[in-house]
């Protein structure tokens, strides 16, 4: 990974290669000025010390000292090596202690929007410093590494770090929240279970490399598709972190239900309450117009149109993506980026009263009567402490039921395609004939 994190036990037993720029650091402050290789070091137990370098000059080694006063060597560039003590400097704000957020697929289109909200204070706070850690692969470093210079440039005073890496068993070290964006997307003759496969191996991987070294209550958003069933892959994978610490977004569905109840009834957003996508990231989910309100009342008071809630308001949420890659030619990326936020947000912050939000959560333990042991969205309530509980009053008529049927089907069948992946055996593929993403039509 690009930035070092130097710890006693770590410090002189792996220096950069001056000249491996797949090594890189990058660090907001510094890094990349006038392209000048800079290396940030820090390290949790010693003052932070952020360090450039010109490229002509020497590696030479550098003293710091421990809180226990012992000396240890660490790796630093020659005379330019700057050092400063971050730590002292957040002192002087009423700051909390530093977060670490570590993102895949970070050089994507997704990340490119999300990547500047995390860093601006919108998504955790203005009292809230974060270091980014950003995961890339061989085809995407140099990228990541625009990214990072972005970033950089934007001087946001919030993000403290930022660091690149191809290994997710680097970049998620002591990750507080791990948002999985990066994936293959289908492409043209290809088969959802290929894709299942595909995606999922590098879901398995990274499910592996939280459970190894993330912090233990890392709270992890699967976005690359198919996510819920990804997520699944993902927290199988992950045995030593708890199963609920893992969610699918579908807060994109939500809020794009969202705003077709809110356009039909010629209200605002915000008068749409108690939204719920039951089930599957997919063309099988359920925008549930039963148990949603608009200005507190139920939406089936307020829009009596029942066809057009079950058939064109059921599609159009279903197919949105689709609709979406017609008109602009590549997946929704911004309202994604946007509905990542709300998710975290929906997580950190109290839920109002009487409403919920929609996440794609572990079904296990679910008063609902949907099958176990798959990830399921539903509906949640968090006291704002990273952990949700799930709604309870909620109504079910015949409709919903065999809508719910349907998407929980198709996700058991996703799970059949993946056991190999999950520890569970030999994968067998049945995918029901019409099972597509939201981008596919
Ligand atoms: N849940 C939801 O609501 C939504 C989910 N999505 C999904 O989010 C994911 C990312 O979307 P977006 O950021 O627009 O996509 P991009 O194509 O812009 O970026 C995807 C990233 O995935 C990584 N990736 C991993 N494996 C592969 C592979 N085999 N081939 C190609 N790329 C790969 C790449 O990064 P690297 O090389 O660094 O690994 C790439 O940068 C997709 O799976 C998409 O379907 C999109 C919209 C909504
Ligand atoms: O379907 C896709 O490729 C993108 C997606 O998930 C969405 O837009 O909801």
């Amino acid at each position: 990974m690009a930035l070092l994190e130097i710890s006693p036990s770590y410090a002189g037993s792996r220096a950069l290669p001056p000249n491996d720029l797949s090594s890189r650091p990058i660090n907001p402050l510094l890094a990349f000025k006038n392209r000048r290789p800079s290396l940030p070091c820090s390290a949790r137990r010693i003052p932070r010390i952020l360090c450039s370098v010109s490229p002509n000059q020497v590696q030479a080694p550098v003293l710091s000292a421990t809180p226990a006063g012992a000396t240890i060597k660490r790796e630093c560039f020659g005379v330019f090596c700057t050092t400063y003590d971050l730590k002292a400097a957040d002192k002087t704000k009423s700051w909390k202690g530093l977060i670490n957020i570590a993102v895949s697929g970070a050089a994507g289109m997704i990340s490119n929007h999300l990547l500047f909200k995390l860093a601006s204070g919108e998504v955790f706070g203005p009292d809230q410093p974060i270091a980014l850690k950003l995961l890339g692969s061989e085809r995407s470093f140099q990228a990541l590494e625009g990214v990072a210079m972005e970033l950089e440039d934007s001087l946001y005073p919030l993000l403290r770090e930022v660091s690149i890496g191809k290994d997710p068993y680097e970049v998620f070290q002591d990750a507080e929240w791990a948002l999985l964006i990066g994936a293959k997307p289908r492409g043209p003759g290809m088969e959802r279970a290929g894709l299942l496969d595909i995606n999922g191996q590098i879901f398995a991987e990274q499910g592996k490399a939280l459970n190894d070294v993330a912090s233990r209550n890392v709270k992890v958003i699967v976005v690359g598709n198919p996510c819920n069933t990804n997520a699944l892959i993902c927290l199988k994978n992950a045995p030593n972190i708890p199963a609920k610490n893992f969610h699918a977004l579908t807060r994109l569905d939500e809020n794009r239900a969202k705003c077709q109840l809110a356009l039909k009834a010629g209200v605002f957003y915000d008068k749409v309450s108690n939204m719920t996508i039951w089930g599957n990231h997919s063309t099988t989910q359920v925008p549930d117009f039963l148990n949603a309100k608009i200005n507190g009342m139920p939406v089936t008071e307020v829009i009596t149109d029942v066809k057009w809630l079950k058939e064109e308001f059921t599609e159009r949420v279903q197919k949105r993506g689709g609709v979406l890659i017609q008109k602009w030619g590549r997946s929704s990326a911004a309202s994604t980026a946007v509905s990542i936020v709300d998710a975290i947000r929906s997580l950190i912050t109290p839920t109002p009263d009487g409403d919920w939000f929609s996440s794609g959560v572990y079904s296990t333990g679910n008063p609902y009567g949907i099958a176990e042991d798959i990830v399921f969205s539903m509906p949640c309530r968090s006291k704002g402490d990273g952990d949700y509980e799930l709604a309870k009053d909620v109504i079910f008529d015949d409709y919903l039921r065999e809508r719910i049927k349907k998407t929980e089907a198709e996700l058991l069948a996703e799970k059949r395609c993946v056991a190999h992946l999950t520890g569970e055996g030999n994968a067998y593929c049945d995918l029901p004939e019409d099972t597509m993403l939201p981008g596919e039509q």
